[in-house]
């Protein structure tokens, strides 16, 4: 098995192949045993199958063809980290950066055409403010020739005339979405001025939107969504509102045309017409806003509370927990806000960033998710993001619309928040009003979704070094221990909740236990779902997913795959596709759905059961957000479930390693001088076989624990090559110092020089950030250009620790805890839907496969209970124990690939078919032993490798 499970973003083979031949016996075995493990041995209450493993053959497997070796652990002793070698390893060059999201947008920009429109075409819409370059279907040919100037995005500040950029592919035919003529173009202008004119959104945050409210605010909804058009995304907004106006002037623009008015004549009244009435609507609800916004800041009343409501997002009332929230933080509390997916939790923080002075800070867990709140941000809150995926330009744009006052809601990553640079923006002239933390239970260790950055989010931190007064943590889905922990994290005081029921009602939540497509087939054919418009299935495995999408077109259900191994690009059309109802089934893994707020989706069905009760309610919270009565049906499948509870062992460390791992975080020379250290990051993961997000969780534990040992920059790309142009190197280098040290630290191949920013900089005395702007003014120059690779983590070194032993058991004890957190979560989800099947009398409306009732009611106690123990059922499904040939396929499979230093946790891995970065399943997948024992339990396998391994270095005389 392979985990393509995208809950941790690792990308997994369903089956793996066979190999009967395991591989030759090497005479010089070197094993590393790792010591006794405190692995937990599960004891449940559920009677153990008898079966042994999965028959496989198993006959005199044959060492031969053993897989290649994955690189050897450097020789060390457990807890004698000072004794450990240390190796840098670079890996190779790979071009890393994701694309810039300025890129994209501008490589989607559609055409505007009313007919289209007209057909109800949402998607071609986007240019209605820029006043047609389009006429009749016919592409006007000005726009290749008038000077556009692109204006600043927030976030996404690209330079504005870059022709790279600008080539959209249909560039000369069409006109950019967020473009717009003539800016807020004064009085009625005819179409050749605008023509000549530079463009510019009359909404765009940045330009003439003031924060104060000292100028008019926008009104209409299609500024964030302009200057947010990146994707694809976000047209629902802009056009929803304003279809009606649109269409009519659509109307009157082809009256004028069979009037007999000329194509252009037509298009410039048109032009004209849609401006002023837009300018005019615009100023006055700007002005009815700024009042409603005045009058709130005086007097927040529910009824002034309501009526800026009405104007900002157009609803009439607030819906349960609303109104209450927005009281207790205007008046300054913290807040702890638990309210159902869907229930409009982002309002909560939106209204108030309107009305308090300062800036609104909003921490999200995905880049996908900010781009999504920041694009639903109604135009008279001017907003913006900062990411640590951003290019240097985009945040500094965006940071120069933040000191102009032009952003009131700031999009921040975890990774970027608490940073030097960060923080260095909030001094004097800009306050934190409000500090939102979305998503809150990433905080916890105890949560589904777990983010290493989260835990750097603390009340004590958050006051000391950005002043922050309140704070509001958002969640749909905590128990009681993450909840917990969230509030001591944040300092809540524990009266300051607001907490709603986790599942909301009109949700019916069906189960079936199923093994094969067929049920699912039969289920999409029958009523209801035969009938519905707006289906999402989720799998667990990427590989389930092309396939049951597959299976679904080969039977006429067109589907669409959505998994994070499809291009980006791929995953926002589809995602518009299925948000403008052109397609109607989406089968997709855990990553499409956070921050889809599809109103209108009718089902979702899960082919495989999720890993969590957490991710559940998460990804059946995408259906009926319109309050419609929906469906939910869950297949209950065993072998899933074996898959998955394999897979909650990916992530566990032994002391071993960690004691390792931080040998080499403290073994830099520059450690203590307060200079960058980094840890390229795919290398460390090799090295160590901890994934990317194991590293980062330690390394942040050194940072927030008691004692702080160190302090996280954010991530770089580490290794730069260097092509010089104009001047020669050696010249170059005497006009420059920078250039000197460069040189001095670089290794030439073939006419670049190649070196590490963090060396290069702790050499020269600047921070790695200010080496780039340095690099960038000499390419602006025109006398280099240069690449960047190899992400890295980025910190620089405050303490070492004087114990590397009780640091290594600590840190292990927290990994560990995560690890059985999540092997209880899948359980738990196992047996609320094992009980529903099995147990469930069909009393209280349940009935058949319905289960809506049983299944709320154990929802319900989950959440409230105070620890995450399993369901009180005593229905689980178990793993087996033992099985009498693990210790004998463990010998041979250790005889067959003797040159490998092991651990136990490494074997256990390989016997479950767990891919790992040290041992990936491109390479040991073809072992006659991957995933032989998924069905027995890890802890067991564990046990078992650990003493054959002490067998065989014993034997051995190691
Ligand atoms: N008072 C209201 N009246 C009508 N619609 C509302 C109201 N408040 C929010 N909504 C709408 O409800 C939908 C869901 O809101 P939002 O995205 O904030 O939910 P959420 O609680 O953050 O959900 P999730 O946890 O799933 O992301 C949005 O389309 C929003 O516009």
């Amino acid at each position: 098995m392979e985990s393509d499970t995208d809950s941790d973003a690792s990308h997994i083979s369903a089956t793996p192949p066979r190999n009967t031949n395991p591989g030759p016996d090497h005479p010089k075995p070197k094993f590393r045993v790792s010591p006794p493990s405190k692995e937990r041995s599960k004891s449940k209450s559920m009677p153990v199958p008898r079966n042994p493993p999965k028959s496989k053959p198993r006959s005199n497997p044959k060492p031969s063809d053993p897989p290649p070796p994955p690189p050897a652990f450097p020789s060390a002793e457990l807890c004698n980290p000072h004794g450990l070698s240390v190796v840098n390893i670079r890996r190779p060059a790979e071009p890393n950066r994701p694309a810039s999201f300025s890129r994209l947008v501008l490589s989607r920009r559609p055409s505007f055409d009313p007919f289209e429109f007209e057909n109800g075409d949402k998607s071609k819409l986007c240019d209605e403010v820029v006043g047609s370059s389009t006429v009749g279907g016919t592409v006007l040919k000005e726009p290749a020739k008038s000077k556009r100037v692109r204006p600043n995005i927030v976030g996404f500040g690209e330079p504005v005339q870059q022709p790279k950029r600008l080539d959209c592919g249909r560039e000369g035919k069409t006109r950019c979405c967020d473009d717009v003529v003539g800016g807020s173009v004064e009085g009625m202008v005819s179409l050749k001025e605008q023509r000549k004119a530079k463009r510019v959104h009359p909404n765009w945050v940045g330009i003439n939107v003031p924060v104060e409210l000292s100028k008019p605010l926008k009104c209409s909804r299609e500024g964030n969504f302009v200057r947010l058009n990146i994707n694809g995304h976000g047209r629902r907004f802009t056009f929803k509102n304003r279809r009606s106006s649109i269409s009519s002037r659509g109307h009157r623009w082809r009256r004028k045309l069979t009037a007999g008015k000329c194509e252009a004549q037509a298009a410039d009244d048109f032009v004209s017409d849609a401006l002023v009435e837009q300018r005019e609507s615009s100023s006055n609800s700007n002005q009815l806003i700024e009042e409603a916004v005045m009058v709130a800041r005086e007097d927040p009343s529910d009824e002034n509370l309501q009526r800026l409501l009405k104007l900002t997002h157009g609803y009439d009332s607030f819906r349960e927990g609303q109104l209450e929230a927005i009281n207790r933080v205007l008046a300054g509390e913290s807040m702890m806000l638990m309210l159902p997916t869907g229930a409009g939790k982002s309002l909560c923080y939106e209204l108030p960033a309107l009305i308090l002075p300062g800036v609104t800070l909003v921490v999200s867990p995905l880049m996908a998710l900010m781009v999504d709140q920041l694009r639903k941000l109604p135009s008279s809150i001017p907003g913006g993001l900062l990411s640590s995926t951003q290019t240097n330009d985009e945040a500094s744009e965006t940071l120069r619309m933040l000191h102009e006052g032009n952003v009131k809601v700031l999009f921040v990553s975890p990774e970027r928040f608490l940073s030097a640079d960060f923080l260095s923006i909030f001094g004097n002239e800009l306050s934190i009003s409000l500090l939102v933390i979305d998503e809150a239970h990433c905080i916890s260790e105890w949560s589904h979704n777990f983010r290493p950055s989260y835990l750097r989010l603390r009340a004590s931190i958050l006051q000391r070094k950005l002043g922050v007064q309140c704070i509001l943590a958002m969640t749909a889905t905590a128990t009681t221990q993450t909840f917990h922990d969230i509030m001591c994290a944040l300092e809540i005081p524990h009266d300051n909740v607001i907490k709603m029921c986790q599942v909301r009602e009109n949700l019916q939540l069906f189960v079936t236990l199923s093994e094969n497509r067929q049920d699912l087939l039969t289920l999409m054919k029958t009523s209801p779902m035969v009938n519905m418009h707006s289906i999402i299935v989720y799998c667990k495995f990427q590989t389930e997913t092309d396939m049951v999408s597959k299976y679904l077109c080969d039977n006429n259900i067109p589907a669409k795959a959505y998994h994070s191994g499809i291009p980006a690009k791929s995953r926002v059309r589809t995602q518009e596709l299925f948000r403008s109802n052109k397609i109607r089934v989406v089968v997709a893994t855990v990553a499409f759905g956070m921050g889809l707020d599809k109103s209108d989706v009718q089902a979702v069905i899960h082919y495989s059961v999720p890993a969590s009760l957490e991710e559940y309610i998460q990804e059946t919270g995408r259906a009926g957000r319109d309050g419609k009565l929906s469906y939910c049906h869950l297949f209950l499948d065993i072998t899933t479930y074996h898959k998955l509870h394999s897979l909650s062992y990916s992530d566990g460390m032994d002391e071993y390693s960690v004691s390792k791992f931080l040998s080499h975080v403290f073994s830099s020379d520059v450690h203590l001088t307060g200079q960058t250290c980094s840890l390229v990051k795919e290398s460390m993961s090799r090295k160590f076989d901890m994934k990317e997000e194991v590293l980062l969780t330690i390394l942040t534990q050194l940072e927030i624990s008691d004692e702080q040992y160190l302090s996280l920059l954010p991530p770089l790309n580490v290794t730069c090559s260097l092509y010089f142009h104009k001047t020669t190197p050696a010249l170059l280098s005497d006009r420059d110092n920078l250039v000197a040290s460069i040189l001095k630290k670089s290794e030439v191949k073939d006419g670049h020089y190649t070196f590490d920013m963090p060396t290069v900089g702790n050499s020269v005395g600047i921070k790695t950030a200010n080496l780039l702007n340095k690099l960038q003014n000499l390419k602006s120059l025109g006398e280099v250009t240069y690449d960047l690779k190899d992400p890295a983590f980025c910190f620089t070194i405050v303490k070492k620790p004087d114990d590397f032993c009780s640091l290594s058991a600590n840190l292990t004890k927290k990994l560990a805890k995560v690890e059985s957190c999540k092997v209880q979560k899948l359980d738990t989800m196992f047996s609320v839907a094992w009980s529903a099947v099995k147990v469930c009398k069909g009393t209280d409306g349940c009935s058949n496969s319905l289960h809506t009732t049983c299944i709320q009611r154990r929802i319900l106690g989950y959440f409230s209970r105070t620890h995450d123990v399993l369901d009180d059922t005593n229905i689980s499904f178990k793993t087996a124990q033992s099985s009498p040939f693990l210790r004998a396929d463990i010998k041979v499979f250790l005889q067959s690939n003797s040159y490998t230093n092991f651990t136990p946790r490494a074997v256990a891995r390989i016997m479950h078919g767990i891919t790992s970065p040290a041992f990936p399943s491109s390479t040991w997948s073809k072992s006659h032993f991957w995933g032989r024992y998924v069905e027995v339990d890890f802890p067991v396998v564990m046990e078992a490798a650990k003493v054959e391994l002490m067998n065989f270095a014993g034997k051995c005389g190691h």
